[in-house]
């Protein structure tokens, strides 16, 4: 039984091929994004698994499902780039991994969140150079800060708990709150009030078409100058344009980038001899207080290993007609 894998990198395979060896699935491997002009690579499988920059739109789902795909894996854990209501109409089952290591992407939030307060991309450039001066990388104690966190399920929660590590006060903003939030010592307020009084704001809700920019340029307006912003969660929540004259105006002392509204022209690819197109994200890289990652907050051999092993259980479930709580195609993408 074949299964055919989408933006597969070499640590996708390496993950999946030793998991495998329980599973004997037939898995073929496509570095390439899937899209309708590849969907149709997908021949002779029963599924395909593919990750979150892919287009799963409705022109690529008729097309897997013109070639007999039933079943859709999603090797990550939003699915905003799925097209559910086509996906339900032509009788395709989605599975996605929903926790393979919260503690993963919490702990890449507060690595970003470190590196820009003790400006640790600028001593690494610095020292390599022999140049040992201090000026400019005057940091702030995160001991007694204010630290918010939008969206308090799995991340949100591992990150909470890491910021009270530090002896921050958490506050938290979630429409469903979480009562291990209350119960580690975080604190819920109106989204304005964590707004205007955190000093460091970590994203960790999924991207709904109801809360895409969600950081916009009146929120920005509300946040105290020289905020340290972070958003390891999805691009769409925070408006990149707004986001520069923030930084111009020095309301964000620091902005660190895992995920980027229009990452899926950059991400997962080396364009490192090629001139970027993107004027937002060749402004955003320009400031001394942005950081960029491409979207590794998930990429931990812990994770890997967890991604693997859930979507090749999510296949043999579906082989098996079982349900084991990872099904998606039932749920809006704003439900738990
Ligand atoms: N960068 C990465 O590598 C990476 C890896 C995994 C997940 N993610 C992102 O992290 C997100 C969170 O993952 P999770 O496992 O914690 O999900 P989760 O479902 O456990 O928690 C999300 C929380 O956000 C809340 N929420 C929804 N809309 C909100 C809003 N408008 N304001 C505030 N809160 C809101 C939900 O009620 C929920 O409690 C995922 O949706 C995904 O986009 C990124």
């Amino acid at each position: 039984m074949k299964i055919c894998l989408f933006s597969a990198k070499k640590y996708d395979r390496e993950f999946f091929d030793k998991r495998n060896n329980d599973y004997q699935f037939e898995l073929e491997y496509f570095d390439i994004h899937l899209e309708p002009k590849t969907a149709t690579l997908a021949r002779n499988a029963f599924a395909i698994c593919a990750f979150v920059n892919d287009d799963l739109g409705r022109d690529t789902l008729q097309i897997l499902a013109s070639q007999g795909i039933k079943l859709i894996l999603m090797r990550c854990a939003g699915f905003n780039n799925v097209d559910l209501d086509a996906a339900r109409e032509l009788g395709m089952r989605v599975a996605r991994v929903p926790a393979y290591s919260p503690e993963a992407v919490a702990e890449h939030a507060i690595a970003l969140v470190m590196t820009l307060n003790r400006r640790i991309h600028k001593a690494y450039q610095r020292t390599r150079d022999a140049n040992f001066s201090l000026e400019g990388l005057t940091g702030f104690n995160m001991h007694g800060r204010t630290a918010g966190v939008i969206g308090t399920g799995k991340i949100g929660l591992a990150t909470a708990r890491i910021l009270k590590g530090f002896g921050c006060e958490v506050l938290g903003h979630d429409p469903y709150p979480n009562p291990a939030f209350e119960e580690l010592g975080g604190r819920y307020v109106p989204l304005d009030e964590l707004l205007s009084q955190s000093k460091v704001i970590s994203l960790h809700c999924p991207l709904t078409p109801e809360n895409n920019h969600l950081i916009n340029e009146a929120s920005l307006a509300k946040m105290q100058p020289g905020t340290v912003l972070v958003n390891t969660s999805r691009g769409g929540l925070l408006d990149s344009v707004a986001a520069i004259d923030a930084l111009k105006r020095g309301v964000l002392g620091g902005l660190a980038l895992d995920v980027y509204e229009n990452e899926q022209d950059l991400f997962f690819e080396d364009l490192s001899t090629e001139v970027i197109q993107d004027d937002v994200f060749r402004r955003l890289s320009a400031c001394h207080n942005v950081i960029f990652t491409g979207h590794q907050a998930f990429l931990t051999s812990e994770a890997l290993a967890a991604i693997a092993e859930t979507s090749l259980g999510n296949a043999k479930a579906f082989l098996e007609g079982r349900s084991n709580g990872n099904e998606i195609i039932n749920e809006s993408p704003d439900q738990h």
